[in-house]
């Protein structure tokens, strides 16, 4: 088969991980016989230095046309005061809405051989390892309520808003269940419903799409507790479906789970078969050009995509189980490293991992 993919390689490490993860694309590409097409377009803070614009319309273009969207990150300091409020982030809010890509899905793995990259102690991992799914709402809520400003009693003032609707919740939780059903059949909803009506809507339409799957147990944590929970019991979790910036705080918490941020891949989906993969971290301006980042999480979001866009099982966990085979020989970068470890760089541990392939 011929996929055509968009590429946007980013900002800071977007680059230097992309560039692994195409390379391991290529390999796959060599061994199963599969063609892929890449276009590389611009978005974020090197589309604004390009073109003036975060979103370039021709990125929007390209993404919609292509089977699926490779994404490294997007930002960096350099970007962050611009006189015409225009920033690299943006982008990514603008190509998840462009596409439709409602449903986020975030495995949190903790590979046994990562077993002291984890902060957590071992009574607390226990056997059997770590292995969640953080399934975040990702076009809605007060990433895109409506904001504005004025000035009031205390000064000037701006504000954002927090919205969801009926529809919104129905979809997400409906692909969390799904989710479970070939999992654990567990879900845990997490919410603020004791302050915000907006939660209040969230956990009554929850339980609604939760009657069509009665082989799946349903609980609700308030997201304070489910923050604590996470770190002193994260075993309790199976699949954890929450709103957009619960999710994005979550999501990072529980990469640290795994070991390193570095280590969290993702999925963006929406109705179709198009989904847009990216690792779940940022641009890491503090390490990027050092050949430092982690390019795992990005390799990882390749694999999610030959498995949840194209359907190839066998493709994508050979890949899975080739970043296995290279930690398993003890091979690390900086950010997972521990005492006894290799510690490699960004193009090594991409080169490692091909060779297992
Ligand atoms: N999806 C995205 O494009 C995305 C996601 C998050 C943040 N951002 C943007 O990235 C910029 C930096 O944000 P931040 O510093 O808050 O978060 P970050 O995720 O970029 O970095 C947080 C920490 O994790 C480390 N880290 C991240 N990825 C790593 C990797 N692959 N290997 C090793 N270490 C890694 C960094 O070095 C840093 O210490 C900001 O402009 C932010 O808005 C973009
Ligand atoms: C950069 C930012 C807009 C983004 C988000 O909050 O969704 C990021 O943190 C993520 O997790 O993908
Ligand atoms: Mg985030």
């Amino acid at each position: 088969m011929d996929y055509r993919l968009a590429v946007i390689k980013g900002d800071g490490i977007g680059p230097d991980i992309v560039e692994e993860g195409l390379k391991v694309l290529e390999i796959i590409s060599q061994k199963f016989g599969h063609t892929f097409t890449c276009k590389e377009v611009l978005a974020g803070g090197a589309a604004i230095d390009a073109t003036g614009k975060s979103l370039p319309e021709e990125t929007v273009e390209v993404c919609k046309a292509s089977d699926s969207v490779i994404l490294g990150a997007m930002g960096g300091p350099q970007w962050d005061n611009l006189a015409n409020g225009d920033r690299p982030e943006k982008a990514l809010l603008g190509l998840r809405a462009a596409l439709g890509l409602f449903g986020n899905i975030r495995p949190a793995v903790l590979y046994p051989q990562l077993k002291d990259a984890c902060p957590l102690k071992d009574r607390i991992i226990g056997e059997g390892g770590i292995d969640i799914v953080v399934v975040r709402e990702l076009t809605g809520g007060i990433y895109f309520g409506e904001r504005g400003e004025g000035v009031g009693e205390l000064g000037a003032y701006k504000y954002d808003t927090l919205k969801y609707s009926e529809v919104e919740v129905e979809r997400i939780a409906r692909r969390a269940f799904e989710i479970a059903m070939k999992r654990g059949k567990k879900v845990t909803s997490v919410d603020k419903a004791n302050v915000l009506d907006s939660s209040k809507l969230w956990r009554r339409v929850v339980e609604e799409v939760a009657r069509e799957f009665p082989e799946v147990e349903l609980n609700h944590l308030y997201v304070d507790n489910a923050a604590m929970q996470l770190v002193i019991n994260p075993k309790q979790f199976d699949v954890i479906v929450t709103g957009n910036m619960f999710g994005d705080i979550l999501s990072d918490e529980a990469s640290m789970i795994t070991g390193s941020i570095g280590m969290l891949p993702s999925a963006s989906l929406g109705t179709g078969k198009l989904g847009m993969y990216e690792p779940i971290h940022g641009s890491a301006p503090d390490i990027a050009g050092q050949d430092k980042a982690n390019p795992i999480a990005t390799i990882l979001s390749i694999a999610m995509m030959l498995r949840y866009s194209f359907d190839l099982e066998n493709e994508a966990k050979a890949i899975e189980d080739a970043i296995e085979k290279v930690l398993e020989a003890g091979y690390r970068t900086g950010d997972i490293y521990s005492e006894g470890t290799t510690l490699v760089g960004t193009k090594e541990m991409g080169r490692l991992i091909r060779g297992q392939l």
